[in-house]
Parts: C-alpha cells; sequence; structure tokens
C-alpha cells in the first residue's frame, strides 16, 4: 500500500474552528482559557478533562483548536502513521515571525531532509568534544559564584549556558567580545516571542524582537563561509561541512534558520530543567548527597563522555524533574486530514493543544504522582514504562528533540562540577509559585546559599 501523502495546499488554508460539536468551552471573550493558562496549565487540563474528557475545545487568545489528553492520543499524534499531524502549522502562529524554517516548522520530507543537517553535530565524536569543552567553561563561572550569600539561580545558569551555546553551537572563540551581540541578539527574539501586538512599531517587544532576529541572522551569515572553511567543532560547523545527496552544501539561509533554532530549542529548556534541578536538590537534601556521592565515585574533576551512563542516580533526578515540569510546557499540531480521534470526529486545519504534564502526572501510570521520587524511574519501578507514551517530555516520532542526549550531557557536567565544589541550601520552608510560561520554572528563580566543600 502507498504510504499516505499529506494534501498539498494544507499549508494555505485557513484554522477549523468549526467545532461545536465537541464539548468544552471557548472561554472569556477575546483570551479564551489563555489566563488559566498562564496561571497553571496543569490545573486547566484537570479541570477539562474532569469536565469533558481527553478531547475538548479550548481558545487560547486568536487560536481556536481542541486540548488533547492522553498517553494513547499522544501516541497517536506523535507516531502520525497516515500523516495526519503538521507541526509546521501547530506552531507557525506562535514562532513563524521568529523561526519559520527551524526544523520544528517543517513537515514531513522537507523535515526529513533538514533534520540530516542537524544529526550530524550530535554524533558520538562531535559529543566527546562538547563535554571536553563544557568542563572549563564551568569552571570558570563556577569560581566566581559567592559564598555564603542568598544568590538567584536563574540568571547564573542562564549567563552560564549562554556561554556553552555561544562556544559550543557557534564556536565563538572570545565570548567576552562577542557575547553582547550574540546574547542581545538571542535574548531580544526571545522577548519578541511574548510580544500579543505582532506591529514592527519602534519601542515595542515585537519589534525588538524582529531586530534581533535581523542582527542574529546576521551575525550566522557573516560566519558561515568562515565556518564552513574551516575545521571548527563547534556544532554549526558540523552543520555548514555536511553535504546533501547531491554533494552541494546546504543553503546559507537553511543554516541560518538552524542555528538560530537550535540555540532557541537549547537554551530555555536546559535552563527550566536545571531550575527545577536546584528547587528539588535544595527541598530534598538528602538526594542531594546521593548525587554529590554519585560525582564523587567517578572519581576526576572532570567529566568524560563515557563517564555519562555511570551517573545513574542524576539521569533518574533529572528524569523526575522533567516529569514534574516539562520544559515544553505545550506542543501543538494542526490536523491535515478529518480523523478520528478518542470518539471524536475532528476536521482538518483544526489547531490541536498538548500539555505534556497531565500524562506525566496521570494516576493510571505513576504512583503518588505529585510527589518528587527520582527512585520511580529505577530498573525495579521503572513507571515510565508503564506506557509507552505517559513520559514525553522530549516528545516523540519524527519530531522527537535531536538534542536530548545534549542536555542530559549538559546538565549531568553541570551537577558533576557544581556538587563536587559547593554544597547548597534554599531558604527554610521554600515554596515557590511555578510559572507555566514563558518557560516552566520557578518564579523567583531559585534563590539558594552556596558553601564551599
Ligand atoms: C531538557 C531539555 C530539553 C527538552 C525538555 C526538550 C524538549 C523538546 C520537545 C518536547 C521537542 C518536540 C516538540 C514537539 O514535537 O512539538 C523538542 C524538539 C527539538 N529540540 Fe529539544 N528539548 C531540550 C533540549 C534541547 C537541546 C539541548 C537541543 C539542541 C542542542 C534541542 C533541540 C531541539 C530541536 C532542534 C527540536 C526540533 C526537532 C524536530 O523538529 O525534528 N532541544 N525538544
Amino acid at each position: 500500500m502507498a504510504a499516505a501523502q499529506p494534501a498539498e495546499d494544507y499549508r494555505d488554508r485557513p484554522d477549523n474552528h468549526q467545532l461545536d460539536h465537541i464539548p468544552g468551552t471557548w472561554g472569556y471573550p477575546i483570551v479564551g482559557s489563555a489566563l488559566a493558562l498562564i496561571d497553571d496549565l496543569l490545573s486547566l487540563s484537570r479541570k477539562h478533562k474532569a469536565e469533558y474528557g481527553n478531547i475538548s475545545r479550548l481558545r487560547l487568545g486568536p487560536q481556536k483548536g481542541l486540548m488533547v489528553l492522553g498517553a494513547d492520543n499522544f501516541q497517536k499524534i506523535f507516531l502520525d502513521r497516515d500523516k495526519n499531524f503538521s507541526a509546521e502549522m501547530g506552531y507557525v502562529q506562535q514562532l513563524g515571525k521568529f523561526y519559520r524554517g527551524g526544523l520544528l516548522l517543517r513537515d514531513f520530507d522537507d523535515h526529513k531532509f533538514q533534520r540530516r543537517v542537524m544529526q550530524t553535530a550530535f554524533k558520538t565524536p562531535a559529543m566527546k568534544n562538547y563535554v571536553a569543552m563544557m568542563n572549563p567553561i564551568f569552571d570558570n563561572q563556577l569560581k566566581n559564584w559567592p559564598t555564603g550569600k542568598q544568590l538567584v539561580f536563574f540568571p547564573l545558569i542562564k549567563e552560564l549556558l549562554l556561554e556553552i551555546g555561544a562556544k559550543i553551537f557557534i564556536g565563538v572563540e572570545d565570548y567576552k567580545e562577542e557575547a553582547d551581540v550574540l546574547s542581545d541578539a538571542f535574548l531580544n527574539v526571545n522577548e519578541g516571542l511574548s510580544a500579543i501586538v505582532h506591529l514592527k512599531l519602534p519601542g515595542t517587544k515585537f519589534y525588538k524582537g524582529m531586530k534581533g532576529k535581523d542582527a542574529l541572522h546576521q551575525f550566522f551569515a557573516d560566519i558561515i563561509p568562515q565556518r564552513r572553511e574551516g575545521d571548527g567543532q563547534d556544532m554549526l560547523s558540523f552543520m555548514c561541512q555536511e553535504k546533501t545527496d547531491d554533494d552541494s552544501y546546504y543553503t546559507d539561509s537553511d543554516l541560518i534558520e538552524h542555528a538560530a533554532f537550535l540555540l532557541f530549542a537549547a537554551h530555555d529548556t536546559t535552563t527550566s530543567v536545571l531550575s527545577h534541578m536546584m528547587m528539588y536538590l535544595g527541598l530534598n537534601p538528602e538526594w542531594q548527597d546521593k548525587l554529590r556521592a554519585e560525582a564523587a565515585s567517578i572519581g576526576k574533576d572532570d567529566l568524560e563522555y563515557d563517564d555519562l551512563e555511570k551517573l545513574k542516580l542524576m539521569d533518574q533526578c533529572i528524569n523526575e524533574c522533567l516529569r514534574l515540569h516539562p520544559s515544553v510546557p505545550l506542543m501543538t499540531r494542526r490536523t491535515i486530514n478529518e480523523i478520528e480521534l478518542d470518539g471524536h470526529r475532528i476536521p482538518a486545519e483544526t489547531m490541536l493543544f498538548l500539555p505534556g504534564s497531565f500524562n506525566h502526572r496521570e494516576a493510571v501510570h505513576w504512583s503518588n504522582p505529585e510527589a518528587f521520587d527520582p527512585s520511580r524511574f529505577d530498573s525495579d519501578r521503572l513507571e515510565h514504562k508503564n506506557h509507552s507514551f505517559c513520559y514525553h517530555p522530549f516528545g516523540g516520532g519524527a519530531h522527537k528533540c535531536i538534542g536530548l542526549h545534549f542536555a542530559s550531557m549538559l546538565a549531568k557536567t553541570f551537577l558533576h562540577k557544581f556538587l563536587l565544589q559547593y554544597k547548597f541550601t534554599v531558604p527554610e520552608g521554600y515554596a515557590p509559585k511555578m510559572n507555566w510560561v514563558p518557560l516552566p520554572k520557578p518564579a523567583d528563580g531559585v534563590p539558594f546559599t552556596i558553601e564551599k566543600l
């Protein structure tokens, strides 16, 4: 049987809003349920499940579509055997102005072709080298963290990960010199993403974001020819040197889009998981001690690639943070064809909103789901295997996160360095409000105090 082909013109059609046959609510005029989502996406998802079931109508500002819950439904959507779901159309309204050619905003054959250029940057020899590059960056910044006074983790880790991004992703050698241009441009784009009004008027967030995008693209355009000629070991250099089947290089404009999207996809997600990690290790000092002992058991100051798999407890803690607070809180797709899902007829061009944290905490799959309990990932429990799609912090199927091993490597290399040098505490009775957007994190950025070991 021939493989299903997506309808050619699905990108040109507007979103379908004819969804009155499906239970749910459009919420308040104009904003719909956007404010409830910003406040607490998990509670909103649970409310929808209790009132309407796994599939329900939802409006988020200008977008009307369906909230989809449940591991079976996620499995069908992510595996997408019949090419019914477009990631490009799912994300275009949210990200399209800034990241139109990013990998997640491409579908099917085009996506497959473009994903190849990125895969080259994640091969084992490249990964080995990235760990080696990370160690001195962490050393240099960690040594300046003052002891004995309260610090805030979020801005510190953001700064650290911007340096990692500049050096490992793009091959910037003199970070101090180029950091301002690069990080300003990148941070402005991210601010632009949160703009509610998309008008290019000077002084607005959106305007700043568009300027940031131009600066970022120009920065990449200027360095791509050098990266093609050189023998750099950074991600951009690997991508620049990759060739297509007809022996030509990927185009500069594709490479610019990939480099910008890669920074975006990697930065906030890893900042988010490490912020949660600090919160939980501060609240659970016994886990902090266990991870420190595990880090010490490697017997080295600098972790190497082959050591990573030995850090099993760290893996469990990272997994548990991502279960409780997935860094991409809401994934999206748009239907290409009319489909049936969970007993509902869903027309073509319908937006689907997929909140990850609901399945991650559904009691049918997890014991005591609200508790921080990293041992649930231990080989004698393996709760995440209770359903192949009850745990999906990195998505699944064709668009599954290409950086998942890099993310884990980064988190482990940081934790290994940090825990071997410092012991830390969070304030007594610490119970921060949690942010869901633009990235999940403790709202106060995690206040903490370090003590040299
Ligand atoms: C804890 C860290 C991370 C988490 C939780 C995470 C999560 C995700 C998720 C959920 C998706 C799929 C979204 C969807 O299907 O709708 C995704 C895609 C992606 N991620 Fe990550 N990510 C992380 C770190 C990274 C890093 C470090 C990189 C790069 C080095 C990266 C690069 C990408 C790219 C390029 C895609 C698009 C893949 C495609 O469309 O084929 N991510 N990520």
